[in-house]
């Protein structure tokens, strides 16, 4: 039996597509092991396949390394992880991610949008603008419409409660 296609999965469970791919960043992103912020992206194709899927991460084997925030020391997780997004292009199952749509939890900071605009991507969908003040975020934002990459902030279309309860994302803001 031929695989269903995510439109079809999304419309069975009646949701809007746009809902149906930012649950699935969403669920992503609860894989994550970073104890404050967890950030999880999903990458679709224009024929609205998911082609990429990623959450923060330590890089493969790395299992020792430090989750704590001790900025400028080597106790801080932020020399580490991988992000989100670099994980999604990363795991990509199709040659190449151009033209195509991240969903992501967290507005990407300015590492990501770079990433972002070689890839190729066209558009980012985000849930969560927590570190928009931050400078990395601020760059980010002067990246992508430097690069006319449109973003938009993810409002959900679908009437299903048990998915807007789903959408429950961590907004904790920086002490
Ligand atoms: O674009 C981004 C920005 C950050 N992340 C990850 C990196 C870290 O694991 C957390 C941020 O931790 P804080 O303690 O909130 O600083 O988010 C990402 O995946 N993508």
């Amino acid at each position: 039996m031929a695989e269903a296609m995510d439109e079809d999965r999304a419309s069975t469970l009646n949701l809007h597509e746009d809902d149906y791919f930012m649950a699935q960043a969403v669920l992503a992103s609860k894989i994550s092991k970073d104890p404050r912020t967890q950030v999880g992206a999903c990458i679709v194709n224009k024929d609205l396949e998911t082609v990429g899927i990623g959450w923060n991460g330590m890089p493969n084997g790395c299992d020792n390394l430090p989750w704590a925030r001790e900025t400028g020391t080597l106790e801080d997780k932020h020399l580490y992880v991988c992000h989100a997004e670099l994980n999604a292009i990363l795991n990509k199952k199709s040659a190449d991610v151009k033209g195509c749509t991240m969903y992501v939890t967290l507005f990407p900071c300015n590492e990501c949008a770079k990433l972002i605009i070689q890839e190729g991507l066209k558009e980012v969908v985000y849930l969560c603008d927590k570190y928009k003040a931050r400078i990395p975020f601020q760059a980010s934002r002067k990246l992508l419409e430097e690069a006319k990459i449109p973003f938009k902030e993810f409002k959900p279309k679908s009437s299903n409660t048990e998915f807007t309860l789903s959408l429950e994302y961590n907004e904790e803001m920086e002490e």
